[in-house]
């Protein structure tokens, strides 16, 4: 396997560094290598993608092809690094993985698709990120396996064509919406992936935890897929703190109590929200009677970046079904109320009536 860029993922997630970011830090990135499912029956969920891949992958090597391009699609976190690495390991093919801001220029990019050998696996992760010249050049690697190199500038500029090796890309990215059309369509295959249910997370955990030799309850493995938030990524990360406070506060077997404190002790609460999620749900209840209030209005009550409120906490806040976004601003739903154990106020005078001022 070669790596050329594992790094950028470019949300403002990162650069919060949270325990339920879904983007990959530094400790992450070290122990996912080993919590990576290896095969299409070990990777948890996702079973439409995974049985129509199958399909895909079977098909490709029953005929002695190559398989077909292949895109995946979702949040950050969900396995498309890791299915791409099964797509590898199914196909007895060696991989390269790249990533869209990693590619900056045609040359990049020719200089890594004329070094495949045949049928390896090409990872463009972010490939929404990648650079125009390198996004046309690559719709012509994908369709004839051939690229023109442009030698020289200007009027005496040539075009030198280069055949390439049949080779499957596996294209990455967090917003489908965003590609191109012509860039789509040239995938064979687009898989969706979906945010995780609590049951097959609980799975991801006991899988994992057997990985790290850790003795765990059912009922702490469903503890901790309930503050997930949907992701692997995240319920491993969850995971291995448990494991720490386990460790040092108990005699290491992770019951759900365990689970329970240690997840309190970092700011993860029941429902997956942490610190700053709270503190948005509570200064709009709180100080602004459940909304409608204007985004900047609420990022300067709670001491943030109007783009953090908007990228970091928000989404997940909307999924969860805790905040609408409406164009007379953020309003919370009964559900944030009922979250932080707070009474909603009664409406003044029937529907529309104006909120109360004080939530309790
Ligand atoms: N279906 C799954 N079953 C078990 N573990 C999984 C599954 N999906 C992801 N994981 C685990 O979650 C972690 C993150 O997965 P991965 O790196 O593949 O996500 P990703 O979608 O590529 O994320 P990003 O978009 O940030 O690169 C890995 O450690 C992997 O072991």
């Amino acid at each position: 396997m070669n790596w050329d860029d594992t790094s950028e993922t470019g949300t403002p997630d990162d650069a919060a560094e949270r325990l339920v970011g879904a983007s990959a830090d530094g400790e992450d990135q070290a122990v996912e290598a080993a919590l990576r499912p290896k095969s299409l029956g070990e990777f948890v969920g996702q079973e439409r993608v995974r049985e129509q891949l199958d399909l895909v992958l079977k098909a490709a090597l029953a005929r002695g092809a190559t398989a077909d391009h292949v895109l995946l699609s979702g949040a950050p976190g969900l396995g498309k690094t890791t299915l791409s690495m099964i797509i590898a390991a199914e196909m007895n093919a060696p991989i390269r993985i790249t990533s869209g801001p990693a590619i900056q220029h045609a040359g990049d990019l020719a200089a890594i698709l004329s070094s495949l050998q045949e049928g390896e696996v090409l990872f463009l992760d972010e490939i929404h990120r990648m650079s125009r010249p390198a996004e046309e050049m690559l719709y012509m690697a994908m369709e004839d396996f051939r690229v023109d190199v442009i030698v020289g500038k200007g009027p005496g500029a040539t075009a030198i064509p280069l055949e390439l090796p049949p080779f499957t890309l596996v294209g990455a990215t967090t917003r489908a919406g965003l590609l191109p059309p012509p860039l789509r369509d040239r995938f064979g295959f687009t898989g969706h992936m979906e945010f995780y249910t609590s049951t097959e997370l609980e799975r991801v955990i006991h899988r994992s935890a057997q990985l790290l030799d850790l003795e765990i309850d059912a009922d702490a493995a469903s503890e901790i897929a309930g503050r997930s938030r949907g992701t692997p990524r995240i319920a491993n990360r969850l995971l291995r703190r448990v494991r720490d406070y386990a460790q040092v506060k108990a005699d290491g077997h992770i019951t759900r109590e365990v689970a329970a404190v240690a997840l309190g002790v970092y700011e993860v609460d029941a429902r997956g929200l942490d610190r700053l999620d709270r503190a948005v749900l509570q200064a709009l209840l709180k100080l602004f009677g459940g909304g409608p209030v204007g985004l900047s209005t609420l990022a300067v009550a709670v001491g943030e970046e109007r783009e953090t409120v908007e990228e970091v906490a928000e989404p997940f806040l909307v999924r969860e079904g805790l905040l609408a976004r409406t164009p007379r601003g953020r309003v919370a739903t009964p559900a944030a109320w009922t979250h932080l154990g707070l009474v909603p106020p009664a409406p003044a005078g029937g529907a529309g009536g104006q909120a109360g001022l004080f939530g309790g």
